[in-house]
């Protein structure tokens, strides 16, 4: 018997970031391993045009959901939604759904956060630190809460080489860039911001980083423990292999490569690729919060799920994988043949933004607008430039994570838990990951079917044809010019043909 399934049997859990890319994996697990929670509370807010039950409808009747509605039929009556904002004070929760929060809630997973890189500092702020501020006060004020499980990133101290499962200070204290909030302009903000963050590339790291300082101060008497996962990529077994749903960090990339828009980027070939499955993510998770709550350690334990020390990965395998993925399986409509390289310094940059993208984007916009159509490939290679400017950080540097308590929590565990519950990053065939996850960006990020394949293929080698046409065209005009300009190349021209 599992004892990590066992302990959520009865529980009722709240969950936050629930219709998010962890949150939904974390939700399938729970239900699926643990029929028998009692339920799972999940703060969700209105969204244009959907309500709390359609947008709730909608996760369960997925795909990711088949096998949960199988093991769990009447998942339906365990998910309870509530109407919440975590920009608004008290969460906008209506006092009855309140009072249910504070006096049932056994188990907290806050999983809730904005991810985007150039969010405002304001907005940064206010959902990845007071919100979990306000979230810790209300767990302070929840009788039969065992455990409450932040989800951080690996690379909230990304300032820092070798990173240890400790808490690193930042140097304005979080409580005060709060207050400060409410009485600074927005152009004060903007002005205080670069110095705020220091050597924080983006708002979303550094905002992480006050976010579990925050966790650290507030925590008073309760029962936490702090993940931090790297790169969360598709996920590698459960439920089922290649499961993705958004265009965030890697997937937006497989996507823009496989479609022949991404010729080339600025990337460390030998820099560790620290990718982790979603799944790997959500059992470290669910271990932590079975063992923080039955174990209940002195000191809030702070676990990294990465991959890079255990079993290391670089930008220049994975690369290839990918391409040599879409050969077998291409992404339908693709602009270009897919084919990528790295390149290394800014005079290089500049050359291939503007011959390999910035230059068939236009010639392409000019055919769509003289056959009537309206021109927008500009428009999305710029949008494609601006999103790879900032991921450069991270995919041209390497990072040393200890993993010590993650290590120590795979000891604790029964084979059985072990098993079902697996984070062990050593068994994982990147390879073969990678190919799956190529797979599952074609089958549920793109919707395509895998009937299509024949019909890609068949449109890859038009587009080599159109390509040998263009080159050759352009060849023999380029050598007519040089012809009627150059006696030498008239010469070199009259030997050859001779
Ligand atoms: C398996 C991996 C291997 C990868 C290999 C890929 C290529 C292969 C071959 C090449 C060979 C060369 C080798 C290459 C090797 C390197 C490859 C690099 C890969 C990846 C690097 C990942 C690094 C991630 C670092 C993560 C650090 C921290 C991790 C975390 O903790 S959190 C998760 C990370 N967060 C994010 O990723 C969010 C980032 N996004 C943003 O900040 C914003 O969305 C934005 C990028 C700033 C864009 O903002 P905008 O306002 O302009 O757009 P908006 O978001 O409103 O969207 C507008 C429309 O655009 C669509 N869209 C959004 N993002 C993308 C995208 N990435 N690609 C395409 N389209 C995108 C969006 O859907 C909207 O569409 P609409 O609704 O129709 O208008
Ligand atoms: N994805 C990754 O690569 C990594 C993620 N992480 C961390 O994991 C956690 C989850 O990330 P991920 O699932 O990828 O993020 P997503 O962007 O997919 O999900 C964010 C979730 O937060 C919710 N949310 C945002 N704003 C509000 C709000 N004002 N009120 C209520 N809910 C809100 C969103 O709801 P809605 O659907 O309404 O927008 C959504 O459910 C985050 O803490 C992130 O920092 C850490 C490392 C890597």
């Amino acid at each position: 018997m599992s004892m990590i399934a066992a302990f959520y049997g009865g529980k009722s859990i709240l969950i936050t970031g629930a219709t998010g890319f962890l949150g939904k994996v974390l939700i399938e697990k729970l239900c699926r391993t643990s029929p028998d929670l009692k339920v799972i509370y999940i703060l969700v807010r209105p969204k244009a045009g959907h309500t709390l039950q359609q947008r709730v409808s909608q996760i369960i009747n997925s795909k990711l959901f088949e096998k949960v509605r199988e093991v769990c039929p009447n998942v339906h009556e365990k998910i309870r939604a509530i109407s919440a904002d975590l920009n608004q004070n008290d969460f906008a929760i209506s006092k009855e759904d309140m009072q249910e929060l504070l006096s049932c809630t056994n188990i907290i997973f806050h999983c809730a956060a904005t991810v985007r890189f150039d969010d405002h500092l304001r907005h940064a702020v206010q959902l990845n630190v007071t919100a979990t501020q306000q979230l810790l006060f209300m767990a302070s004020q929840m009788p039969k809460l065992e455990a409450f499980i932040h989800i951080s990133t690996a690379f909230s101290n990304c300032n820092l080489k070798h990173i240890d499962e400790v808490i690193y200070p930042c140097s304005v204290e979080p409580k005060k860039i709060i207050d400060s909030m409410e009485w600074w302009d927005d152009a004060i903000v903007d002005e205080i911001a670069p110095k705020l963050m220091g050597d924080w590339p983006n708002t979303y790291t550094y905002t992480k980083a006050l976010g579990e300082m925050v966790v650290q101060q507030e925590s008073g008497n309760l029962n936490i423990a702090i993940i931090r996962p790297s790169i969360v990529g598709a996920t590698w077994q459960e439920p089922f292999p290649g499961w993705v749903d958004n265009l965030n960090g890697p997937n937006g990339m497989i996507v823009a490569a496989g479609r022949g828009f991404l010729r080339a980027i600025r990337a460390s070939p030998l820099a560790v690729a620290d990718l982790i499955p979603v799944d790997t993510v959500i059992n470290l998770t669910l271990a932590v919060g079975w063992y923080t709550a039955v174990h209940r350690p002195k000191s809030t334990l702070i676990y990294h799920c990465t991959s890079g020390n255990l079993n290391p990965c670089n930008w220049g395998k994975m690369g290839c994988q990918v391409l040599s993925t879409f050969e077998k399986i291409p992404f339908e409509k693709a602009f270009r043949r897919p084919h990528a390289d790295f390149t290394a310094n800014t005079i290089t940059v500049h050359y291939r933004n503007a011959v390999s993208h910035r230059a068939p984007a236009m010639i392409y916009d000019i055919y769509l607008w003289l056959t009537g159509r309206k021109p927008r490939m500009t428009k999305l290679m710029n949008r494609l430039l601006r999103t790879i400017s900032m991921l450069e950080y991270f995919i041209n540097r390497s990072w040393e994570w200890s993993t010590y308590n993650t290590e120590m929590l795979m000891s604790e565990l029964s084979p059985e838990d072990q098993r079902i519950f697996n984070f062990d990053v050593r068994q994982l065939n990147w390879l073969e990951y990678i190919e799956n996850y190529v797979l599952g960006v074609k089958k549920y990020l793109l919707k395509e079917d895998m009937a299509g394949i024949p019909e890609a293929k068949q449109h890859l080698r038009r587009l080599q044809n159109i390509y040998y046409l263009f080159n050759t065209v352009f060849f023999l005009i380029a050598w007519r010019l040089l012809i009627a300009r150059s006696q030498i190349a008239r010469n070199v021209w009259f030997f050859i043909m001779w």
